[in-house]
């Protein structure tokens, strides 16, 4: 997977990254929104109920605050067949057609979602097309097979417990 994201996204961008190279990461933007959705930065998010409401059968006062789970919504079965398995195709447009518009919020949703998004996403991808042009990425010998065993932590914010297990070694200069 960091092979095909690595060659997918050095053909895409060829030379240096420019702000226009962020079209063609089509791909690279996919693999990203995969990301997002099995880590989500934020695993939630809380907003309080202005007046009294009902919610499924829940009745829910004015005041009470209500804390949503983007994680477990970015793993529901419902939604996302074979959830743990790591595909950045379900982000093809075919494949986001007709699911839930709340089934993947990592920006959150609603009027005070995430004013950075595309900022972030531009951002993301430029990293990724400028890291990779010059390191190559790979995976550390680490105990875990399996994203079940991922230990994960959230304060600030959504983490892999002791940082991602990868590897980093400078690309020949040719291939720059
Ligand atoms: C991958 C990167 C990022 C993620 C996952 C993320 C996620 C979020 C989420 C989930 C919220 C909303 C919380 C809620 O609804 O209660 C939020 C709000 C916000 N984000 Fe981001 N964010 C990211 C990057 C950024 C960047 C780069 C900026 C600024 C350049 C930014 C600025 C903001 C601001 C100002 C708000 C508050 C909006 C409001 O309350 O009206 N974020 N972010």
């Amino acid at each position: 997977m960091v092979k095909f994201i690595e060659n997918n996204t050095l053909k895409s961008v060829g030379g240096r990254f420019k702000t226009n190279s962020a079209c063609r990461l089509e791909y690279t933007e996919r693999f990203i929104k995969e990301a997002l959705r099995l880590f989500p930065p934020v695993p939630l998010t809380g907003r309080q109920v202005h007046r009294d409401t009902t919610l499924a059968s829940y009745r829910l006062p004015a005041g009470t605050t209500l804390l949503l789970n983007v994680f477990g919504a970015h793993r529901d079965p419902l939604h996302w067949p074979d959830p743990l398995l790591f595909d950045p195709d379900r982000f093809l447009p075919e494949r986001v057609r007709g699911r839930h518009p709340c089934a993947y919020v990592p920006f959150s949703s609603g009027a005070r979602n995430c004013i950075g998004s595309r900022y972030a996403m531009m951002n993301l991808k430029a990293f990724l097309a400028t890291v990779l042009r010059a390191l190559r990425v790979d995976r550390a010998d680490d105990p875990y097979t399996d994203i079940h065993q991922l230990p994960l932590t959230a304060d600030l914010s959504l983490r892999i417990v002791g940082g991602p297990r990868v590897v980093f070694a400078r690309r020949a200069e040719e291939a720059m």
